[in-house]
């Protein structure tokens, strides 16, 4: 397994403040080579799925491909439907520990997202599902294509369209009350025609089952 050297939590980083929450950008999480081979291995490795959503009373496929690693139990529902936590591939468990100490937290779990081409995309949403409780703290890498980010406030439309380019090898932190205030997509961007891959760390809150 490869060692990459650790980074300097608020060193490497760039902060981005918006009106309601900040976000911390490393644009070199993981060096090029490791990057590239993240990438070749994890897009052949993952077992990938194209959930479907309901949208307008419909069910269509979502428009990338996806799939949810974890520790035992880690379970976590989105666009409607429970993901069963598949347990951690070695290449993605050294990534989390990598994404681990950036952070200065641990996760129990992550939300892979395969990109095929420009064609495909996440529309507006907020990462603020129950069992990731409150101001959760999400961490995402991102590797192969650069595709832009898009952040918009909730209510304030004056506070306007705030983006950013995610990079090969890239770390995005969204943290504090981020999820509250603001919405994010990855929109499709019709030239892009490499795929990229994106995870999201994220700790969810596994619930007891049998209570005392
Ligand atoms: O692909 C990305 O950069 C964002 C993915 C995302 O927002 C999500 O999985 O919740
Ligand atoms: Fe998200």
């Amino acid at each position: 397994m490869s060692q990459y050297p650790l980074l300097e939590p608020d060193r490497d980083a760039l902060l981005i403040n918006l009106p309601g929450g900040q976000l911390r950008y490393f644009p070199h999480l993981i060096p090029e080579s490791e990057a590239d081979r993240l990438m070749a291995s994890l897009q052949a490795e993952i077992s990938w799925e194209q959930s479907d959503i309901w949208i307008a009373g419909q069910r269509r496929k979502i428009p990338r491909l996806n799939a949810w690693y974890g520790d035992a139990g880690a379970d976590y529902s989105y666009s409607g439907r429970l993901f069963r936590a598949l347990s951690w591939l070695p290449d993605l468990k050294t990534i989390k520990q990598q994404v681990e100490s950036a952070c200065g937290t641990v996760f129990n779990s992550a939300l892979v997202n395969l990109y095929r081409d420009g064609s495909d995309s996440v529309d507006w949403h907020s990462d603020d599902e129950p069992e990731l409780g409150s101001n959760p703290i999400i961490a995402s890498v991102s590797l192969g294509a650069v595709r832009r980010f898009q952040i918009k406030h909730k209510s304030r439309r004056e506070v306007g369209l705030r983006e950013l380019d995610l990079g090969h090898g890239s770390l995005l932190v969204m943290e504090g009350e981020f999820q509250h205030h603001l919405r994010h997509r990855l929109p499709k961007m019709p030239g892009v025609n490499k795929a990229r891959l994106n995870i999201t760390f994220r700790r969810v809150h596994v619930a007891t089952l049998f209570p005392q």
